[in-house]
């Protein structure tokens, strides 16, 4: 099912839709739009947005797709820095791991301030910071291209969000998911005030033998809310195939009242299934508003911009 609604998103207080219009009138589609939580995420369809002629161009060439997909596949980065023996210098890729069973995904945490040493935690896992030059060559050429369309009009224009300064990819291999989840670690602090996060979706060609992946979001259920959900809403999953080029957003209060995943989640058993075929790598930009600051809540670990809030 995907619900959307017709509102046509003026007014809304968190939302970037209106800031990256030139992308074409018709690119974002609301997934979310929940006006009672605040919470809200769209989604823009590379393809038909590329289609239409006399529209503004995308964001990146096919070609550029296709490179970036190319250039920040893991195959280039032999170490992994899960294996113990990474060069801290060569970091790019690490495994995840969910209650100390290793993932099929990979993972890589990018902050763009040299003196930012936030790792980012959540379940079992702490992402180093990737320190790979190729690879952070790599993002930092992407990031631009997003910053362009999201933020660039920002500058000139009236929004005083900030600007995102880390990156979190995942690489999914032939089966991988990521299982249903908030992006609400303290880092972001996004039980607490609103958020915006930006995807970005990259497949190995073509995209429709399997390398799209299925996005799902549902509402938090009471006991996953700090009960604050109501104890009558709608469960239903909301989802998206996300093809090579696609973006999406979660923007407001998403994290705190929803959780997103990328079917089938953790499993591991659907290696054979037709949606699961190919590879895919997606990039989300966020904003650090609290750097880890030696708390019980960071593990007591300490970066030293801590002192600096946003
Ligand atoms: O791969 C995706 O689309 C989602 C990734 C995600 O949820 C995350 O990086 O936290
Ligand atoms: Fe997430």
């Amino acid at each position: 099912m995907v619900a959307s609604s017709n509102h046509n998103g003026q007014g809304r207080k968190f939302s970037l839709t209106p800031e990256v219009s030139q992308l074409g009138a018709t690119s974002w589609v609301p997934l979310v739009e929940d006006e009672v939580t605040q919470s809200f995420a769209y989604y823009y369809d590379y393809d038909s947005s590329n289609d239409n002629e006399g529209k503004a161009p995308a964001f990146a060439s096919q070609a550029d797709l296709d490179r970036w997909f190319r250039e920040l596949h893991p195959f280039n980065y032999e170490t992994n820095s899960s294996d113990g023996n990474a060069k801290q210098h060569e970091i790019a890729w690490t495994g995840a791991s969910y209650k100390g069973e290793v993932l099929l995904r990979k993972t890589s945490w990018c902050v763009f301030d040299e003196a930012c040493k936030c790792v980012y935690g959540y379940s079992d896992t702490w992402q180093p910071i990737a320190q790979s030059a190729r690879m952070k060559k790599v993002i930092a050429e992407i990031t631009e291209a997003i910053n362009c369309v999201i933020l660039g009009n920002v500058n000139g224009g009236h929004t005083t969000s900030p600007a995102f300064d880390c990156c979190n990819l995942n690489y999914y291999p032939r089966g991988g998911g990521v299982g249903f989840h908030a992006d609400d670690e303290f880092l972001f602090d996004g039980l607490r005030r609103p958020v915006r996060i930006v995807s970005l979706s990259l497949t190995s060609p073509p995209s429709d033998k399997g390398s799209a992946r299925k996005f799902q979001v549902r509402r938090k259920r009471e006991d996953e809310d700090g009960n604050t959900a109501q104890k009558k809403h709608n469960h239903d999953v909301i989802e998206v195939m996300l093809k090579h080029g696609d973006l999406m957003t979660m923007e407001g209060y998403f994290q705190k009242h929803y959780l997103h995943s990328v079917w089938p989640g953790d499993s591991k058993e659907y290696m054979d299934h037709p949606h699961t075929q190919g590879e895919r790598i997606n990039l989300t930009w966020r904003t650090i508003v609290q750097h880890l600051d030696g708390s019980q809540e960071c593990m007591g670990k300490i970066c030293p911009l801590a002192a600096a809030v946003k």
